[in-house]
């Protein structure tokens, strides 16, 4: 588990609502990508909306260069991937696995469905928020198997 930090600035605020907050873990980066890795709501609670996450790195160039996604075959090594995006945004923002409410599981196999339960319960732990699982034909990029995306909900101190 990581441990609560004090929040940062956001990297931009949105000019027709100053409650919600663009996200960029690396903002040198945000010139290849096409969505923010999360966005922040500040009122009247802090929520913090994560994009899916695939076992692509967190930033990578669009449209898509197939060099940068280079997946391994195994449910367990793809979901690790993904969680260790979704880590790197929540210690970002100082949050931890137990402040997450909702996590949406998309598969490109139902049967990797307890493969995945697995590697999320490492991370999780006891911890289990809600959940929506979906399974689909195709995720972005070739070989990927798994996408996680997470709302995060702020401690009222950190609101
Ligand atoms: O599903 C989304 O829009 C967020 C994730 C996108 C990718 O994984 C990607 O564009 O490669």
């Amino acid at each position: 588990m990581n441990t609560p930090a004090t929040r940062r600035s956001a990297f931009a605020t949105s000019p027709s609502n100053p409650d919600v907050k663009e996200i960029q873990t690396i903002p040198e980066r945000k010139v290849d990508m096409p969505y923010a890795p999360a966005i922040r709501v500040e009122s009247p609670c802090g929520l913090l909306f994560i994009s899916g996450a695939t076992p692509s790195p967190l930033y990578h160039k669009h449209p898509h260069q197939l060099a940068e996604h280079d997946h391994p075959n195994s449910i367990v090594d793809q979901t690790r991937r993904a969680m260790e995006t979704i880590k790197s945004i929540l210690d970002h923002e100082g949050l931890a696995w137990t402040d997450v409410v909702k996590v949406t599981k998309y598969l490109t196999d139902i049967r990797d469905q307890d493969g995945m339960v697995a590697v999320l319960k490492e991370y999780f732990g006891t911890w289990t928020p809600a959940s929506t699982t979906i399974c689909i034909n195709q995720l972005s990029t070739p070989g990927a198997r798994v996408e996680l995306d997470m709302i995060a909900a702020f401690p009222r101190a950190k609101s």
